[in-house]
């Protein structure tokens, strides 16, 4: 596929209706502008039934339970770095809905179904953006595709979480969403914390990349705010939206320079909460920094968490695994034939290796529960 900016690009695309811009000092860096689905007919090609509005509904309500300490679970983000093919992402689906309903007395399961990748220079990003993988960019296909995920994950009984990072797509898919999160790199945003402020679902904000815990706590804030802000409504019009706030905010430790996930820097972590007149609790993150990018390392890392959650430790209100069907990762290669069931982002436990470890953190709940009577 020629780049974007070649003419042939369109044309191999199989995109019609390129609209080049003409002016002389206005957009003059825009190529062409092309026509966005409105979220209000997506939603009603692909509505939510009532089966799936229930999973999503009571996805959120064990979250927050959690998260306001009235339910002693563990919340378990696990799957896939990106998403980027729907029979496979189904395929993970099935096995952790069984997961899911196996250890549903101990881990709140939600299934990570990430579409949009934050990169820290240039790459895929991800399957709302461009579903074919070859530089076509056919969002209107990539939200559609997102959305018939979000469904069919759903009809499994399994809550789905994503990350929100283009601050138009929560109008496609947010009603299908139990839990979001907000990425290392954007944390620091005000339009992702006005979002998230509006967000139905609970948020979980990264520390930065480099480490840094107070962007994180800062945003809890900000996002427990109401705000005002510009956005697109689901007629796909300008509008100006309102917010009441989000009370269901939380941190999440994925590392930075270095590690954070051991008990002096959840120790350190909570005194930044305190400070800031937050819950004293974390979601932590076996991979990105914690895990140097090693899949392996993340069941380390679990088992660490895993052992101090039986000793009585409270503040860890939930862990992420990145995990796919087999282990590793891939470059995509344009032309080149894809492993089935191995990322194409960053490298992942397969799946052998995770069912153990989320019975091993449900054992860890179950031993913190027995001590407390
Ligand atoms: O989780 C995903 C990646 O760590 C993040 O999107 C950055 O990826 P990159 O450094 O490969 O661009
Ligand atoms: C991009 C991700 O993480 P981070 O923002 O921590 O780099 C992710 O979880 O996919």
């Amino acid at each position: 596929m020629p780049r974007i900016d070649d003419p042939a690009h369109d044309r191999e695309a199989g995109i019609a209706d390129a609209t080049p811009d003409t002016t002389r000092i206005d957009d003059i860096r825009i190529k062409a502008v092309r026509a966005l689905v409105a979220p209000a007919v997506l939603l009603e090609e692909l509505p939510v039934t009532s089966a799936v509005e229930a999973v999503v509904e009571r996805g959120r309500d064990d979250i927050a339970a959690v998260l306001h300490g009235r339910d002693d679970r563990l919340i378990a983000v696990v799957g896939p770095c990106s998403i980027h093919d729907h029979d496979q992402a189904m395929q993970y689906a099935r096995l952790l809905a069984g997961a899911a309903r196996e250890l549903a007395d101990a881990l709140v399961v939600v299934m990570r179904v990430y579409f949009e990748k934050p990169r820290t220079t240039v790459g895929w990003k991800g399957y709302i953006n461009d579903p074919h993988l070859d530089g076509s960019f056919h969002i209107n296909e990539g939200l559609r595709r997102a959305r018939r995920l979000l469904l069919d994950i759903s009809a499994l009984g399994l809550p789905a979480g994503t990350e929100y990072l283009d601050l138009l797509s929560p109008q496609y898919l947010a009603d299908l969403v139990a839990w979001g999160a907000i990425g290392a790199r954007t944390t620091e945003s005000q339009s992702h914390r006005q979002l998230a402020s509006g967000l139905s679902c609970p948020v979980g904000f990264k520390n930065g990349t480099d480490g840094g815990v107070q962007v994180a706590a800062d945003a809890v804030v900000a996002a427990g705010s109401p705000h005002a802000f510009m956005g697109m409504t689901k007629m796909g019009v300008a509008a100006i939206f309102e917010t009441r706030g989000n009370a269901d905010c939380h941190v999440i430790l994925r590392g930075g320079k270095a590690p954070n996930y051991d008990a002096q820097a959840v120790d350190a972590a909570c005194a930044v909460l305190r400070k800031a007149g937050l819950r004293e609790q974390v979601m932590i993150d076996c991979s990105h920094a914690n895990s140097a990018k090693q899949p392996r390392r993340q069941m380390d890392v679990a088992r660490d968490i895993a052992a101090r959650v039986a000793e009585g430790d409270r503040r860890i209100s939930g862990v992420m695994i990145e995990s796919h069907l087999r282990e590793g990762r891939q470059d995509l290669r344009p032309g080149q034939p894809l492993l089935p069931g191995v990322s194409i982002t960053d490298a992942c436990l397969g799946w052998d290796d995770t069912l153990p470890l989320l019975r091993d953190l449900a054992q860890a709940v179950r031993t913190r529960r027995a001590a407390r009577g």
